[in-house]
């Protein structure tokens, strides 16, 4: 049994003041306590794991060579910050990290003056680093540092490349940090990881380096002043042994490393050598995912999000499923390689999240047809666009909210074309603990005004089995499908693939005192809204669900518009532009007056939570639709 740790130095860390009080021999000691903090915490508070684990030494490193918060450090997407949020006062509060009203999941400028910047989505920190380093050196603070701490996955990204672009020629001070474990989500993939493993030092690079810098210290050639010449020597010699430019180097950042991520001493003794170098420079970490926990090194996907766990034994602790309705994503997972089976046109597209959106289903059946392309949603899309203008059917599986990355790549290089391309939406309405800057939340509003582009929403599994069979079937041009996070509502998911007919909703019940209009698997729990609604006060309710945003069922709006004074829709989504906006277009174009409640995201940005609280809080929930319905007859 591991003895419980007694934090007695990080209990004592109320800041990265006092960090920076202890002597160097101490930080050891205080990275074994943080990983333990983050390991207990993390075992009955779940959230992102591996990534924190990994970069336990970083941050210490960081913040005790760094002034901070003056000093600014931009972390990449944010997933990795649970020892930074530890060490800069919010230890006491960490166990409400991810919760309703508690720590945010990524750092978040509001909640404390040492998180720089929104985090959340990947590849942004290098350009948000890089207007902070222009800001200050255009106010005078020339003693403000900016450091970028991006991932290797992230690094992938087209936005990282734009930002290094851009940072090789602007006159800044930038250091980037990158942290380099090999892995993304599952195994970061493409020509940077390629490159990123091609740096590792070699043997006999080593050797060679030890060998020279011992003599030239012997022969006073090198002295601790003349270290930071030594680095610059090292990547010349390194350039000249792998017969390579140094990629960094080669776009005037100037490169360090690799270095071991996980040697603390070391960490803090190359940042305070490199920290106050003029021009941009880049710091290459190795570091593992998971680093001190066992299972975390081995399965570094599972461990991304692990959910609960026994911190001694290493298990994960995971609600029995059996019987309960499968998740969205495998069901698409499924039905895509059930679909390629028939139709070899088809291909499968993902950004970076094969595990997260379940196409890696069709990845272990047809590895050849399916293609993770690195966190690059923008590309992921054109990409699709290329593939179907010669005649690929590709399903292009986003998140919702990084769908957003790729708004013009819809627009340009699919729908003007009119291209045979089907986006599936995954992750589309509120999403949960991963709060703002994950919430599919957007998705209907900003594809709706798209021309070409069908839209379409299902109720239920059988419904996104037979939509996914509708949008490959011959010439249906580009075709989204928007589902969301987490289970859906029916114990068997199998059932035939039969066509749906393109813009025609369902009447899911008749009524005559109101019409409750929904799009989704929101409609279920408007469906029992209603029954309670009926079965407590008598009054009769029909419930349409529109099933297509685009094109629109229109003969449905005329028959709601013609027979109902009053109409209740309701979305998982934006309220701005969404579902509800549509109806309100169509009833006021053809001149029906009904009086319409519109249910859905209100236009702020909608915090953390269970999906169950938020739902709740935004005023949609089962219970919420019940209250609306009542209000509205004046029951
Ligand atoms: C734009 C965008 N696409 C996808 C994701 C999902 N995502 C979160 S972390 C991650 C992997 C990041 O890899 P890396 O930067 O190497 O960090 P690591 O997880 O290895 O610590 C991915 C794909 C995201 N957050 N943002
Ligand atoms: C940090 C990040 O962007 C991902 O790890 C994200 O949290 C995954 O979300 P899911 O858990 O919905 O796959
Ligand atoms: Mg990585």
């Amino acid at each position: 049994m591991k003895e419980e740790t007694s934090y007695e130095l990080l209990n004592k860390i109320d800041s990265p003041d006092d960090l920076r009080q202890l002597p160097v021999e101490a930080l050891p000691r205080v990275c074994a306590e943080l990983r333990d903090k983050i390991i207990d915490e993390l075992s009955r508070n779940p959230g992102h794991f591996g990534s924190s684990l990994g970069v336990v030494e970083l941050t210490v490193a960081i913040h005790y060579i760094f002034n901070t918060p003056y000093d600014r450090i931009v972390w990449d997407v944010g997933h990795q910050a649970y020892g930074h949020k530890i060490l800069t006062g919010r230890r006491d509060i960490f166990y409400t990290n991810r919760k309703l009203n508690g720590l945010c999941p990524f750092p978040t400028p509001t909640e404390s003056e040492y998180d720089t910047f929104t985090c959340g989505h990947a590849s942004n920190s290098i350009s948000a680093a890089l207007g902070m380093a222009v800001a200050a050196a255009r106010k005078g603070e020339e003693n403000r540092r900016v450091v970028a701490v991006i991932g290797d996955g992230s690094m992938s990204g087209g936005l990282a490349f734009e930002g290094l672009n851009n940072v090789s020629s602007t006159p800044n001070d930038l250091l980037i940090i990158l942290n380099d474990n090999n892995m993304a989500i599952d195994r970061s993939v493409g020509g940077m990881k390629q490159y990123l493993l091609n740096l590792h030092t070699s043997e006999g690079y080593n050797r060679l380096r030890n060998a020279l810098s011992k003599k030239l210290y012997r022969w006073g050639i090198l002295n601790d002043e003349r270290r930071k010449s030594l680095i610059r020597f090292n990547n010349s010699l390194k350039s000249m042994l792998m017969q390579q430019q140094n990629i960094f180097e080669g776009m005037n950042i100037r490169y360090f490393g690799p270095v071991d991520g996980h040697d603390v001493t070391a960490l803090t003794r190359v940042l305070k050598e490199i920290k106050d170098m003029k021009g941009p420079k880049l710091l290459h970490v190795h570091t593992r995912k998971g680093k001190g926990f066992k299972p975390a090194e081995e399965a570094a996907t599972v461990w991304h999000a692990p959910g609960i766990f026994d911190k001694e034994t290493g298990e994960r602790i995971v609600a029995d499923t059996t019987g309960m309705p499968p998740l969205f994503q495998d069901v698409f997972g499924n039905t895509l390689l059930e679909l390629a089976r028939q139709n070899d046109k088809i291909v499968g597209v993902t950004p970076a999240m094969p595990s997260g959106c379940s196409m890696n289903i069709l990845m272990k059946a047809m590895p050849e047809r399916a293609f993770d392309v690195g966190i690059a949603e923008g590309h992921a899309v054109t990409f699709s666009g290329g593939m179907a203008k010669e005649g690929l059917l590709p399903f292009c599986n986003v998140y919702s909210s990084f769908m957003q990355r790729a708004y013009d790549n819809i627009i340009h290089d699919v729908a003007i074309l009119k291209l045979n391309v089907v986006f599936c939406l995954d992750r589309a309405g509120l999403v949960g603990e991963d709060g703002p800057t994950h919430h599919g939340a957007f998705d209907l509003a900003y594809l709706r005004p798209i021309p070409n582009l069908i839209i379409a929403s299902p109720y239920d599994e059988h419904e996104l089995r037979r939509l996914m069979y509708t949008a490959q079937l011959p010439d249906r041009g580009p075709f989204a499908i928007r589902y969301p996070r987490g289970r859906g509502v029916l114990t068997d998911w199998h059932c035939p693939l039969e066509e749906v007919e393109i813009g025609k909703g369902r009447k899911m019940k008749s009524g005559t005192d109101l019409a409750v209009v929904t799009i989704g698997p929101i409609g279920n729990d408007a469906a029992a809204a209603i029954r309670r609604a009926e079965k407590e006060t008598g009054c009769s309710i029909a419930h349409y669900d529109l099933r297509f945003l685009k094109p629109i069922d229109e003969e449905m709006l005329h028959e709601i518009g013609r027979n109902f004074r009053h109409v209740i829709t309701v979305e998982d989504g934006v309220l701005k532009g969404g579902m509800g906006s549509a109806l309100l277009e169509f009833m006021a174009d053809h001149g029906y007056t009904p009086a319409v409640k519109r249910l859905g995201i209100p236009d702020r940005f909608i915090q953390h939570g269970t999906v169950k609280e938020l739902r709740a809080l935004c005023g949609f929930d089962e219970d919420s639709i019940y209250h609306a319905i009542i209000h509205t007859l004046n029951l």
